[in-house]
C-alpha cells in the first residue's frame, strides 16, 4: 500500500472537522492545531454526526496554536473564518514546509492573494464547500446535509497536487468537482453568499425562507445577485443571468436555512463581512461598478459594528 499524504488542519471548527475527518476515512494520516478546544480534542478527540454516519476520529497530533510540527505536511488545510485583523499568513508560517501544499477551505473573494504572496514557492488550492455544518459544542460537530467540494489550483489550472487532493476527498466520501478556473467558482459562489449571508445578519439571523418569503425579500435578493454578477463580469468572469433563477430555486427547494455568518451572528462571533462583502464593493468601486444595494447592506453592517464596538 503507497503511504498517504499527511494533513495537518489548522482552524478545526465545522468545516476543518468534518473535510480532516474525510481524509482519515481516506487513509490519510491528520493532525490537527487547534486553539480554544486544544485541551478537549486531545482529551476526546473529534465527535461528528452526520448523515454519512459516524465521522468521529482522533487526530494523529493535536498541536496548539504557537506550537510547532514534528514535521512538515504534505497539505496544510487552513480553515479559519476570514476575518479582519487575522493574519492568515502569519497564523500558517510556523507549519508551512518547503513542499507543503496550502490548501483553503473558506469563504470569500480574494482570500488568495495574501497567500500567494507570502508563500511563492508553495501550491495553493482553493475550494469551496457547500456544506451545512456547525460546532455544537468544543470539539463537537454536527454535519446537517451536503459536502460537496470545488477545487482548483490557484489562480488557475488543476495541478497533479490538487488533482491528487480531489481524490482523496472522492475515497473519503464526498463529491468534489475540479476546476480549471477556481477564482470564477468563487464568484460563482459568492452570487449566493454575498446577498444571502450578509442580509441574514441585518435581519437578526433570518434563514433563507424568513427571507425569500417576506414581501420585498425575493425582489432584494435577485438585485443584489444582479450586481454581483456585474462585477464578476467586469473582472472577466461573465455569467449566464439564468442563474438568478437557479439560485433562487435551488435556496426555494432546501428547508429553511441558516447560513455560516448567520450563526456567527447569532453566536455573538465576528462575521466575516469583508472577505463575503466588503471586498466585491471594493472591486465594484474599482470596476467603476455601481452596487447600491450591497453598498447599502455593507454601510449598514458598518453601523452595527460600530454600535457593538467592532468597527
Ligand atoms: N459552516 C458551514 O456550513 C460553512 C462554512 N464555510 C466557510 O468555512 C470557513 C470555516 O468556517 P467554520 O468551520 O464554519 O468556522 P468555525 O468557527 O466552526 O471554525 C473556525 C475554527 O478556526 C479556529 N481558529 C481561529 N483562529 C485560530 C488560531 N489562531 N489557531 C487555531 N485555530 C484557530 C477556531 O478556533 P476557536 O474556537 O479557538 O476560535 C475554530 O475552530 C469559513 O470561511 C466559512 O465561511 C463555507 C461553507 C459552509
Ligand atoms: C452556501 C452555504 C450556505 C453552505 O454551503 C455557505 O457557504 C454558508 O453557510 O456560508
Amino acid at each position: 500500500m503507497t503511504e498517504k499524504p499527511s494533513i495537518l488542519i489548522v482552524g478545526a471548527g465545522a468545516i476543518g472537522s468534518f473535510y480532516g475527518a474525510i481524509l482519515k476515512k481516506a487513509g490519510c494520516p491528520v493532525d490537527t492545531v487547534l486553539r480554544s478546544e486544544y485541551e478537549v480534542v486531545r482529551e476526546k478527540g473529534i465527535r461528528i454526526t452526520s448523515p454519512l454516519g459516524d465521522l468521529s476520529f482522533r487526530p494523529d497530533h493535536v498541536y496548539r496554536d504557537g506550537g510547532t510540527p514534528e514535521v512538515w505536511p504534505d497539505y496544510l488545510i487552513l480553515c479559519v473564518k476570514v476575518l479582519p485583523g487575522v493574519n492568515r499568513a502569519e497564523l500558517v508560517k510556523p507549519w508551512m514546509g518547503p513542499n507543503t501544499r496550502l490548501v483553503l477551505i473558506e469563504n470569500g473573494l480574494g482570500i488568495e492573494q495574501e497567500l500567494a504572496e507570502a508563500f511563492p514557492e508553495n501550491p495553493i488550492i482553493s475550494c469551496l464547500a457547500f456544506i451545512a455544518a456547525s460546532r455544537t459544542e468544543p470539539g463537537v460537530v454536527e454535519h446537517k446535509a451536503y459536502g460537496k467540494l470545488v477545487m482548483g489550483t490557484y489562480p488557475r489550472g488543476i495541478d497533479e497536487h490538487c488533482r491528487t487532493l480531489s481524490e482523496l476527498f472522492i475515497e473519503g466520501g464526498i463529491k468534489v468537482d475540479v476546476t480549471e478556473a477556481v477564482v470564477g467558482e468563487r464568484w460563482r459562489k459568492c452570487l449566493w453568499n454575498t446577498p444571502f449571508n450578509p442580509l441574514s445578519v441585518i435581519a437578526n439571523g433570518a434563514d433563507t425562507k424568513t427571507i425569500l418569503d417576506t414581501d420585498g425579500g425575493e425582489a432584494l435578493i435577485r438585485a443584489m445577485i444582479g450586481e454581483v454578477m456585474a462585477v464578476a463580469a467586469a473582472e472577466g468572469y461573465p455569467m449566464d443571468e439564468s442563474l438568478i433563477d437557479q439560485n433562487i430555486d435551488g435556496t426555494r427547494k432546501m428547508p429553511p436555512y441558516k447560513n455560516s455568518m448567520a450563526l456567527d451572528y447569532l453566536n455573538d462571533r465576528p462575521i466575516e463581512r469583508d472577505a463575503v462583502l466588503g471586498n466585491v464593493v471594493a472591486i465594484a468601486e474599482r470596476q467603476g461598478i455601481a452596487v447600491p444595494h450591497l453598498n447599502t447592506v455593507l454601510v449598514t453592517l458598518k453601523m452595527r459594528a460600530a454600535l457593538e464596538g467592532r468597527a
